[in-house]
């Protein structure tokens, strides 16, 4: 049904890629990668030290290495740095793939990352709050690119998203599969 195309789970730091990834992986029989901890692995050092040390452009070139690198690869969930959009080069591997984007309201994210924050280098100014909208705002229309949005409320659980989105892809891919169940 899926042919082994790769899901590429898109959105801001905080949406959940990481976590309902692993969920949507299990459900759909794929493995699950995570580019940001394999940037980390690959430059031998964390991503605020990558930040910290030499830069967010040096950050983006690995981000952009490692997704071409992951994109020779099928059957794969892969959860995405939340800026990998803002580069255009990304999206011909992103668009060989069906590209999720988990939409998540920004006062909910702040909620999230409040407590983490530190491990989020953009994150790291008087305002986060703030900043979030600021990101939320200049990377909308890249997310929005995207071939299924979720939109995902404060109370809903990632077990609940991935069953949720599990279908999208389902009825995105057999737009007649709900009819024929009956
Ligand atoms: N649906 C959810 N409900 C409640 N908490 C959630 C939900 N999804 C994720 N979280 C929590 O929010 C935090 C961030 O989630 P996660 O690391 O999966 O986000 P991410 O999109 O991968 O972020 P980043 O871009 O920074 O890697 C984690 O503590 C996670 O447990
Ligand atoms: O939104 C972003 O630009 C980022 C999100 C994280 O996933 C990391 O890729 C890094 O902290 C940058
Ligand atoms: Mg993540």
């Amino acid at each position: 049904m899926l042919n082994g195309t790769n899901i590429f789970l898109i959105g801001m730091m905080g949406a959940g890629k990481s976590t309902i990834g692993k969920l949507l992986a299990q459900k759909v029989h794929y493995n699950f990668v995570d580019t940001d901890p394999l940037i980390e692995q690959c430059a031998g050092k964390s991503i605020p030290e990558i930040f910290a040390n030499e830069g967010e452009d040096s950050f983006r070139d690995l981000e952009q290495q490692i997704l071409s690198q992951v994109s020779a690869y099928t059957r794969l969930v892969v959860a995405t740095g939340g800026g990998i959009v803002m580069r255009s080069l990304n999206w011909s591997h992103l668009h060989d793939g069906i590209v999720v984007w988990i939409d998540v309201p920004v006062e909910v994210l702040y909620d999230r990352l409040k407590t983490e924050s530190e491990h989020r280098p953009l994150l790291q100014t008087e305002d986060p709050l703030q900043r979030l909208n600021d990101i939320y705002e200049q990377r909308r229309d890249r997310y929005a690119q995207a071939d299924i949005s979720i939109m995902v409320n404060a109370n809903e659980t990632p077990e609940a998203v991935s069953d949720r989105l599990f279908d999208m892809i389902l009825n995105r891919l057999e737009p007649d599969r709900l009819k024929h169940d009956h």
